[in-house]
């Protein structure tokens, strides 16, 4: 493991039994109300996509959004909201899935990306990959592509990276919990 992921992980809360008993959730509250770590996982994603041609930048509902609108903003790229149902105004797309306690639905504005855009999709956290499955569903429901699908921590335990990947969805994290309570 690198330094920088160890600090990260260091500054990222295990919340046992919470959502749901069983659940260790993963609290990133801890790295945003510090400056330092939350800059590193910025600049580490835009160090990482700031040469690749990506037409936008997805971001999920709601913690994606704190990380996604900072990254659309330094690669200077539109953003698509990817939100929880009944939040955006019509005409939108939807999509329902489950992930690790509970189901959802996300949604899209229609026209939101175009035919062949290549997006990539920004969340805080890799589950079961069904959040990351139903925004990569909705998008290439509008012809565009996923270019990655990236979030700053995975839980590889639950084999959504794995998912994702098997279905063609190039997967990037900057942090994973893995084996670990
Ligand atoms: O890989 P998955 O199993 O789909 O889980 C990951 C998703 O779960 C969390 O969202 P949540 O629905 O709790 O919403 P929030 O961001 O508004 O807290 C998290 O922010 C991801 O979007
Ligand atoms: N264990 C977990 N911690 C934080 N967010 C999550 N979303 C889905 N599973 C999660």
């Amino acid at each position: 493991m690198s330094f920088d992921e160890i600090y990260l992980k260091a500054n990222i809360r295990a919340v046992h039994n919470w959502p749901k008993e069983g659940v260790t959730f993963r609290d990133i509250t801890p790295l945003l109300q510090q400056p330092k770590p939350f800059r590193m996982v910025i600049d580490a994603l835009t160090q990482r996509y700031i040469n690749h041609e990506i037409d936008r930048i997805a971001a999920i509902d709601s913690r994606g959004f704190l990380i996604g609108s900072v990254l659309a903003y330094n690669l200077n790229k539109p953003l698509i909201l990817v939100r929880k149902k009944d939040k955006l105004p019509p005409p939108v797309i939807s999509e329902s899935y489950n992930l690790e306690y509970g189901a959802a639905t996300v949604e899209i504005q229609q026209g939101s990306c175009k035919e062949g855009d290549k997006v990539l999709i920004i969340d805080d956290i890799i589950a079961t990959g069904g959040t990351m499955m139903a925004a990569s569903t909705l998008l290439k429901s509008q012809g565009a592509e996923v270019f990655e699908a990236a979030a700053l921590i995975d839980l590889p335990d639950l084999n959504g990276s794995t998912l994702l990947q098997n279905i063609g969805i190039g997967v990037y994290s900057l942090c994973a919990f893995e084996g670990e309570s």
